[in-house]
């Protein structure tokens, strides 16, 4: 598969693309502007963004929606299970852990960490919650943990993140809504629902006029 500079935007789309072809039949074929017209972009932007990753569809046919979606979860590395971790086991460390929609098969919850006393030690949805200081030897001791999830109070944010870093997480998926300093080499994703509200309330206020 070739790979140049991608947008960010582009991986975005990808996932998109992923739910859509998720809801069709696998042994189907679907032409770019099928899919285009599910999705609400246009044809010329479907093939734009798959041409980044090769050769897709077939000429005449579209695409083989069974392999479309298996090529695009390679791309997204998401057609193996990722480990992560996750630190902050408080109301929404538990409930993104209660949901399992949020991990499906693509992520596997390797740990929990808190630092509250009452909290290490014991269980939630079968995993043990650990000691942060502990992290850097969970991480040395299993393979392949390059990921974690940060559900912890804005004050302990930027600790936590160094903490992680540290230990040799590449990407963080940042619930907390504060700018955390990564180095070269780690990528963050941030996630802000009160910051989503404020965009789509300044479009609401737009159609109210
Ligand atoms: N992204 C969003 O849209 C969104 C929505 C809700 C909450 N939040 C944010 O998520 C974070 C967690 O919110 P909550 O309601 O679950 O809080 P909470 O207080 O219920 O849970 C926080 C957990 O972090 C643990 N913790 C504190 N300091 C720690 C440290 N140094 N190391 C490890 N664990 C530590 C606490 O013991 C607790 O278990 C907050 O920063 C909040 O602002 C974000």
């Amino acid at each position: 598969m070739k790979q140049e500079k991608i947008s960010p935007r582009v991986i975005e789309r990808l996932t998109k693309y992923l739910r859509c072809l998720e809801n069709l039949n696998p042994e189907d074929y679907i032409s770019s502007e099928g899919l285009a017209e599910k999705m609400g972009f246009t044809a010329a932007q479907v093939r734009k963004d798959l041409s980044n990753f090769g050769e897709f569809g077939i000429r005449g046919k579209g695409y083989n929606i069974r392999k479309l979606h298996s090529d695009i979860e390679k791309i997204l590395g998401v057609n193996k299970t990722n480990n992560i971790i996750l630190v902050g086991v408080g109301r929404l460390g538990t409930a993104l852990l209660s949901e399992p929609e949020f991990t499906k098969e693509s992520f596997n919850i390797a740990g929990l960490f808190d630092k509250d006393e009452k909290k290490i030690g014991t269980e939630i949805m079968g995993k043990k919650i650990r000691d942060l200081k502990e992290i850097e030897h969970f991480t040395s001791s299993k393979e392949d943990i390059a990921m974690a999830i940060i559900t912890v109070p804005k004050m302990a944010a930027q600790e936590v993140c160094d903490v992680l870093v540290k230990a040799g997480i590449k990407a963080i998926l940042n619930f907390v809504p504060v700018k955390l300093d990564i180095p070269e080499g780690v990528v963050i994703e941030n996630i802000d629902l009160y910051g989503k509200l404020q965009e789509l309330n300044y479009w609401k206020e737009r159609k109210l006029k």
